[in-house]
């Protein structure tokens, strides 16, 4: 079995709401060199740990974890939709692994994904189904969450199954760094919202276009004194891609979530993500040889974007 690691933040308001010129063409650079090193890997599957945007997942039944055997993008933003060429038999079998190891997943034969999912996966890769892939949604916009040591531990245990294949495995993790554009909180919201986040599957046309337009609205005046939402905070971000660099990966069990919703935005647990990534290459292969190729923080992408690479050392 050999491993490659891809960890990017994702943003659907790329190519909605850009930056300066000079900017878009360094993200689109690195993403470049990123998918042209996913091409020359050729990779048997992706392993992709993703979040959920109340797009597939609503507190109806809000599972801190889930594994889908099938997968169908909605398409927001200007993602792709359709169903992603999901490796079923893989997908049952991990789960079954996973269970079996102690950690508790729910599994999902029909699971709708987001730009959560599909924007990294479309950039990596160039489409929804190139490759055979697994997605694992890791609930990290919807609190309560599980504290980032069972997100450790979810992704030490999808290492240790990804080491029983006889394959080229890439591990992606998608989300982050510090953001938070204006995802409703159920805690407080009024009753047509919290119905939303109860039961908010299959929007209209017009309430999705309604949703967008208001995630590009709170672009255009992110990281100003208009905005209301937390800023991006760039050395939150360096000290968790510092601690990624390090290999420490058990820091991460003392995170608190609430002084990272603080700190860095609510968002910025998408990071979760990027913890399970290499908690499994860490835990398929041993110590990893990780760099950081990309880092900015972007304002009108409501993103401290990054993108981290990694192998076995
Ligand atoms: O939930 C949405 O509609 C918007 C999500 C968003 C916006 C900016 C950065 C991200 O990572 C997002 O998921
Ligand atoms: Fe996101």
């Amino acid at each position: 079995m050999t491993i490659k690691l891809k960890c990017l933040s994702h943003t659907p308001l790329r190519g909605l709401n850009d930056p300066a010129a000079d900017v878009v063409a360094e993200v689109d650079a690195v993403l470049a060199a990123a998918r042209a090193d996913v091409e020359k890997f050729d990779p048997e599957l992706i392993v992709i740990f993703a979040p959920d945007h109340y797009n597939g997942l609503f507190y109806d039944l809000m599972p801190p974890f889930v594994i889908a055997t099938h997968a169908d993008s909605v398409g927001d933003y200007r993602t792709l939709s359709g169903p992603l060429s999901v490796d079923r038999e893989m997908a049952q079998e991990m789960a079954g692994f996973i269970l079996d190891h102690d950690v508790d997943i729910a599994l999902s034969h029909r699971l709708q994904v987001d730009h959560g999912c599909t924007q990294t996966l479309e950039e990596l890769t160039g489409s929804l189904t190139r490759y055979p892939v697994v997605p694992i949604i890791i609930n990290s916009v919807a609190p309560p969450f599980a504290p980032y040591r069972r997100v450790r531990r979810l992704g030490e245990v999808v290492g240790q199954f990804i080491a029983t294949l006889d394959k080229r495995v890439l591990i992606v993790g998608t989300g982050g760094l510090s953001h938070e554009p204006p995802v409703p909180l159920l805690d407080g919201a009024p009753e047509a919202v919290g119905e939303f986040l109860i039961c908010g599957r299959n929007p209209t046309p017009e309430a999705r276009a309604a949703r967008q337009e208001r995630t590009i609205a709170a672009g255009k005046i992110y990281g100003t004194a208009l905005s209301a939402q937390t800023p991006l905070n760039a050395e939150w971000d360096q000290a968790f891609i510092d601690l990624l660099l390090s290999g420490r990966l058990e820091a991460v069990d003392d995170f608190s979530i609430e002084d990272i919703s603080e700190e860095a935005g609510r968002s910025t647990h998408e990071v979760r993500t990027w913890v399970a990534a290499f908690a499994a290459l860490a835990a398929a292969r041993g110590p990893y040889e990780a760099r950081r190729d990309y880092y900015r923080p972007i304002n009108e992408w409501i993103a401290g974007y990054g993108v981290m690479s990694a192998e076995p050392r």
